[in-house]
């Protein structure tokens, strides 16, 4: 099963600027500004703790240091960034059980996301030029998730009906990546994508993330769409097509 455990870029740059405490707690999926971090240890012994309890009465900290309740909109961006990565994590385990090739892209995908997190974790308005500096998004991850689209859309029927979200439970690949399933709609990874997008969108409207940070993820929704249309398809199972009721 896919480990949700990640490696945060950005928690690795505050550990280099910091130059301490390199028996990180890794486990941390999300955020925690350079203060709490340190405040993570436990005193001379320097054991690092996963918890500070800093948190505790509802509030949390960006990169840039400012205390924001916890249902602010960028920690609610983070936690549904954070979804997204686990439910295409997930769909990755499916996706090397059935043998298909596109797994490092997926790795790739799950790694830009902690790159988005960064982003997100950062609202310009209070961002120290190292805080921009080390959190920027480039346009090239963008790149790559149309080039892969084009590749599977050459391979694909053209699209002419809407596609229905069908209860596949043999085809668990597509039900994960893509195609919503009613049973298991949390789970769909393009349905997450979509929710992630509508939680950035805001954000990156005030100007406080980076504008491709929103272009990444409407691109990876498409992506996503269009990977489950190819595994559905390499697996031979027809799609289901809208049809005007009579
Ligand atoms: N509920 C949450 N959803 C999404 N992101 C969060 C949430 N809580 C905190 N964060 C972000 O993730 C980072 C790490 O989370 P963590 O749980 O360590 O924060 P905390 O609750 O403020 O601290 P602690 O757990 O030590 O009391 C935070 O610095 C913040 O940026």
């Amino acid at each position: 099963m896919a480990s949700i455990i990640t490696k945060p870029a950005h928690l690795r740059c505050m550990l280099t600027r910091t130059g301490k405490c390199l028996a990180v707690n890794w486990t941390k999926t999300s955020f925690g500004s350079e203060r709490s971090y340190a405040s993570k240890t436990d005193g001379e012994s320097r054991i690092p703790k996963i918890y500070t309890k800093t948190g505790d009465k509802g509030f949390s900290s960006t990169y840039t240091g400012e205390r924001r309740p916890k249902e602010d909109h960028v920690f609610e961006a983070l936690g549904t960034t954070d979804e997204l990565s686990s439910a295409i994590g997930l769909a990755r385990e499916f996706c090397i059980d059935k043998g298909h090739t596109f797994t490092d892209q997926l790795d790739k995908i799950q790694c830009v996301l902690q790159d988005v997190g960064s982003n997100i974790a950062t609202p310009q308005s209070s961002a120290r030029e190292i805080h921009i500096k080390k959190t920027k998004f480039s346009s090239q991850p963008v790149a790559d998730l149309e080039s892969w689209i084009d590749e599977f859309t050459e391979k694909l029927p053209p699209l002419t009906n809407f596609i229905l979200p069908v209860p596949l439970w043999v085809n668990t690949l597509s039900m994960h990546i893509g195609l919503m399933c009613f049973i298991l709609t949390s789970l769909s990874a393009r349905t997450v994508c979509r929710r992630a997008e509508r939680s950035v969108s805001p954000i990156v409207r005030s100007g406080e993330a980076d504008p491709d940070v929103a272009k990444y993820l409407n691109r990876l929704s498409d992506y996503l769409f269009t990977v489950a249309r190819y595994t559905a398809m390499k697996e031979g199972n027809e799609e289901t097509i809208y049809k005007r009721p009579e």
